[in-house]
């Protein structure tokens, strides 16, 4: 109760205007019963009557903290990893799963279908896209929330404390692969969407919800569903706003909204030098080995500094104006905090807080990730593997175009190969998604930041994020409307890392900021 009333002192210091109604309907919500019902008059015609609703649905999510982590729990224990097919039936159960809260917090929904990707030349059926719809009074906003259901893969053998798929709560965290990324968020809109029902009051909006299990492995299928199918079929018609929760702060204490994003270009290159693995010392000095050839071809594309060595790859990107440059210096970024984090000795840039943020945002980066068929686990294995797969990214930025960017990587891939001279078999693929970036002046974000003001008595940072998330744009042309993150995580939650984990304070309060953001979402012109 005290930390409630801390919390209602502080709303209350936010819009003394309303105060006094406030502190009424808050009175009366310590008996724990909707007050201040109003839901026969829709928040826009009365705003102010509606403000009263707010301090009372933060009780409601305060007292509803046990079961918020619970569902949680439930959520993290399907290991919907997308990228591995052996977790299919799981990217399945998933989004069965979430259909069915949906359909508790009476949406309609339909699971549909986006048809197969081809994995080593074999047809896999992708996961359903869960569509839902709730609500559908012309004279409210209609929001689209987008989301995702699958998750990086995760192993205890990783390095992690606990077991991935075991939500666990130490130190007012809690630890589990998608707690973050993105499970938590999603739930985040479901148990404000209850919040609502909880204190007895309609929902302000209209949503329309997209939830799908495959953005960790490039949304397959997902942009024919929504250009192909939904849009003619009038599913953006009525669509205001888009607003997606899948990315994180800055750092760890002040809130962001986010505008920006880079896009990836991910490339499969792989070598074959026989059809089987072989034994070092039967074979080895008798073959030309794939490995040798990856390390050779996967060190020709990055320097020591992070300089990306594609010809022509830095030619597209925007030229940075004086005033974006100013952008980057009231940016509110601790960079000792964020080398902290991550256990790093130095940062690239030697710690320029500028430089680093514009490296995340607006310069192209490429990570090299892995290599499938090497001898990764523990132990001497002796084997000259047969076929090895390189696997690394390019994280593509706003003016770069996805296919420009494959052909530049192909061609300098094509010409090294054939100055290397090597008899083995390689062969390059690749899978992109644009970049994207957004109005932040749009009414839409001064509503979010009015809501995270709200919850957070401080103005958020427009922040853009170096990560990806391919349907962004696509939602953007889709729907022809503004397009808004509102992260949850904070900046060190660790997503798609060992020990992924979301902050209690950032689940919950993350929460009340859902609602309070469709809360003012609801007051903006149509
Ligand atoms: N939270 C967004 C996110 O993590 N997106 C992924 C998207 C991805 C992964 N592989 C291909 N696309 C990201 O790595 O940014
Ligand atoms: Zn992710
Ligand atoms: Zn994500």
């Amino acid at each position: 109760m005290t930390s409630c009333l801390i919390r209602s002192v502080k709303y209350i210091c936010n819009d003394i205007k309303f105060a006094a109604a406030r502190v009424s309907c808050l009175t009366k919500n310590y008996i724990n019963r909707p007050v201040c019902r109003i839901s026969s008059v829709t928040p826009k015609e009365h705003p102010k009557m509606a403000d009263r609703i707010l301090p009372q649905i933060f009780k409601y999510v305060d007292d509803n903290t046990e079961s918020y982590k619970q569902l949680l729990k439930e959520a993290v224990a399907i290991p919907s990893v997308s990228s591995d097919v052996k977790y299919r039936k799981e990217c399945v159960r998933m989004v069965e799963w979430m259909q069915g809260k949906l359909k508790e917090v009476g949406a309609t929904t339909e699971l549909r279908d986006v048809g197969y990707q081809t994995i080593a030349g074999e047809q896999v059926k992708l996961p359903p896209v869960l569509v839902g719809v709730l609500g559908n009074d012309s004279k409210k906003n209609t929001i689209c929330i987008y989301g995702h259901l699958d998750v990086q893969p995760a192993l205890k053998s990783d390095g992690w404390e606990t077991e991935p798929f075991e939500l666990v709560e130490r130190d007012g965290k809690l630890f589990g692969r998608g707690s973050t990324d993105d499970k938590g968020p999603v739930l985040g809109w479901l148990h404000a969407i209850n919040a609502y029902k909880g204190v007895g009051e309609e929902l302000p909006v209209n949503l329309k919800f997209v939830f799908e299990c495959m953005e960790e492995s490039g949304s397959e299928g997902l942009d024919e569903l929504l250009l192909e199918k939904l849009k003619p079929e009038g599913f953006f018609k009525d669509v205001d706003y888009v607003c997606i929760s899948d990315n994180y702060w800055l750092g760890t204490t002040k809130p962001c909204i986010t505008y920006g994003l880079r896009g990836i270009s991910y490339y499969f290159l792989e070598i074959e030098c026989a059809k089987m693995d072989l034994h070092s010392g039967v074979y080895g000095g008798t073959v030309h080995e794939a490995m040798t050839d990856l390390i050779h071809m996967m060190n020709q594309l990055v320097d020591k500094n992070g300089r990306i060595q594609v010809t022509g790859i830095y030619d597209s990107v925007a030229p940075l104006t004086e005033n974006e440059k100013k952008l980057y210096t009231t940016i509110d970024f601790d960079t000792e905090a964020y080398r902290h984090s991550i256990g790093a000795t130095k940062l690239a840039h030697n710690g320029d807080k500028e430089q680093i943020l514009m490296h995340r945002w607006r310069y192209p980066s490429l990570s090299l990730h892995g290599i499938e068929g090497a001898a990764f686990q523990p132990g001497a294995k002796t084997v000259i593997p047969g076929k090895v797969i390189g696997k690394f990214s390019i994280r593509i930025v706003p003016n770069q175009e996805p296919e420009e960017v494959e052909k530049l990587v192909f061609d300098y891939v094509n010409k090294k190969w054939a100055e290397h001279g090597s008899p083995n078999k390689m062969t390059i693929t690749a899978q992109s998604g644009r970049a994207w970036t957004e109005n932040p002046d749009h009414p839409h974000y001064q509503a979010a930041a009015r809501a995270t003001r709200l919850i957070y008595l401080t103005e958020p940072d427009m922040s853009r994020e170096g990560g990806s998330i391919p349907v962004t744009i696509t939602l953007q042309e889709a729907s022809g409307r503004n397009v808004l993150l509102l992260p949850m995580g904070a900046g060190d939650d660790m997503a798609h890392s060992q020990n992924e984990k979301i902050n209690v304070r950032n689940y919950i309060e993350g929460i009340k900021l859902f609602a309070a953001y469709l809360h003012e979402v609801s007051k903006l012109s149509k």
